[in-house]
C-alpha cells in the first residue's frame, strides 16, 4: 500500500483524504495547531516534516492546507526525496515560484481541483471559447462560507484556458457605472453555507445562452482524485505534473 503523509490533515479536506484512502494508507499528518491525532493519524506540526517523512517511511505527500504550509512541507519533500500532490489553492507568483523550484529535485503534481469532471468541463470550455469567437463570457464560482481564497483556483484555472483562446480582461464583480467592454470577462466568486464547489462558465450572443457547468458534491470527489494522482505519482522521474496527466493515463 502507498503510504501517504496529508498535509492539512486537521482540515476538511484533510478528513476527506483520510476517509477516502483505502488502497493506500495515511501514516502521518502535517497542521500547525496543538493536535496529538486526526482518527488515528499521528500529527506533526510542518515544521519537523522531514524528520516525520523519514521516521514514517513515507511514499508520497497529499497536501490540502494553505500556501505558506504547502511550501514548507515542499521544501521537506525536497530534503528527503519525496513526491508530493499539492491541492492548495490561493499561491501568489512567488509561491508558484517555489513550487517550480521544487517540482526540479522531486515529481509534484498540483491541480486546482481534483474531479475527473472538472477536467472535461476545461476541455468543453476551451472548444466552446474557440468556435463562439464573438459571444460574451462570464465566469461564476459558488463555495461554503470558510473558503479564503477568491476568485477559486479553478475559476483562476478556467480563466487561463480561456485566455489561451481569447483575449479577455477579467474584471471582477462589477459595481456602479461599469458598462461592460467586448473583451471583458466578468469574475464572480460567491459564499454560503457548504456548498462544496459550483463553477459556471455562460456563452451569449447570437440569441442564444450556452452555459457550461460542474458542481461536486461530496469533497470525496476531490480525495479521491489526489489519492489516485498520488499512487501514480510515485517512481516518476523529478518534474512538474498535472492532474490530466492522470486523467488520461
Ligand atoms: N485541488 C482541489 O481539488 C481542492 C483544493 N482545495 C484547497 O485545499 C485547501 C484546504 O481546503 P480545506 O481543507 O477546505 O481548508 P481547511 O481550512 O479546512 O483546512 C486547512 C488546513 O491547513 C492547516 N494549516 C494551516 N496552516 C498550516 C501550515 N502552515 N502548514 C500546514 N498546515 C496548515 C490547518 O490546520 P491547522 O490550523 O491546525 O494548522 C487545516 O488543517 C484550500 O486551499 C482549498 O482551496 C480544497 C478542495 C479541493
Ligand atoms: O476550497 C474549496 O473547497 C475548493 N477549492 C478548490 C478551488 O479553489 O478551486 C477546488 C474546489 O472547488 C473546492
Amino acid at each position: 500500500m502507498t503510504r501517504v503523509a496529508v498535509n492539512g490533515v486537521t482540515g476538511q479536506m484533510g478528513g476527506a483524504v483520510i476517509e477516502a484512502a483505502i488502497d493506500s494508507e495515511v501514516v502521518v499528518g502535517f497542521a500547525t495547531s496543538d493536535t496529538d491525532a486526526v482518527d488515528g493519524v499521528p500529527v506533526v506540526h510542518p515544521a519537523e516534516a522531514a524528520a516525520a517523512l523519514r521516521e514514517y517511511d513515507v511514499d508520497v505527500v497529499v497536501d490540502f492546507a494553505v500556501p505558506e504550509g504547502a511550501l514548507t512541507v515542499a521544501e521537506a519533500c525536497v530534503e528527503v526525496g519525496v513526491p508530493m500532490v499539492v491541492g492548495t489553492t490561493g499561491f501568489d507568483e512567488d509561491g508558484m515560484g517555489r513550487l517550480k523550484d521544487a517540482s526540479e529535485e522531486v515529481p509534484l503534481l498540483k491541480a486546482t481541483n481534483f474531479s475527473q469532471g472538472i477536467q472535461v468541463l476545461q476541455r468543453l470550455i476551451s472548444e466552446a471559447v474557440e468556435t463562439l469567437k464573438d459571444y460574451d463570457l462570464e465566469l461564476m464560482e459558488t463555495h461554503h462560507n470558510r473558503k479564503v481564497d477568491a476568485p477559486s483556483g479553478t475559476a483562476s484555472s478556467i480563466l487561463d484556458v480561456i485566455q489561451e483562446e481569447r483575449d479577455v480582461e477579467p474584471v471582477y464583480g462589477r459595481e456602479g457605472h461599469a458598462p461592460r467592454e467586448d473583451d471583458e470577462i466578468g469574475v464572480f466568486a460567491r459564499r454560503a453555507g457548504d456548498i462544496r464547489g459550483e463553477h459556471e462558465l455562460v456563452l451569449a450572443g447570437n440569441d442564444e445562452v450556452l452555459s457550461l457547468s460542474h458542481r461536486a458534491e461530496d469533497r470525496g470527489v476531490f480525495a479521491a482524485g489526489a489519492l489516485d494522482a498520488a499512487a501514480w505519482l510515485v517512481g516518476r522521474d523529478a518534474g512538474w505534473y498535472e492532474f490530466g496527466d492522470v486523467v488520461d493515463a
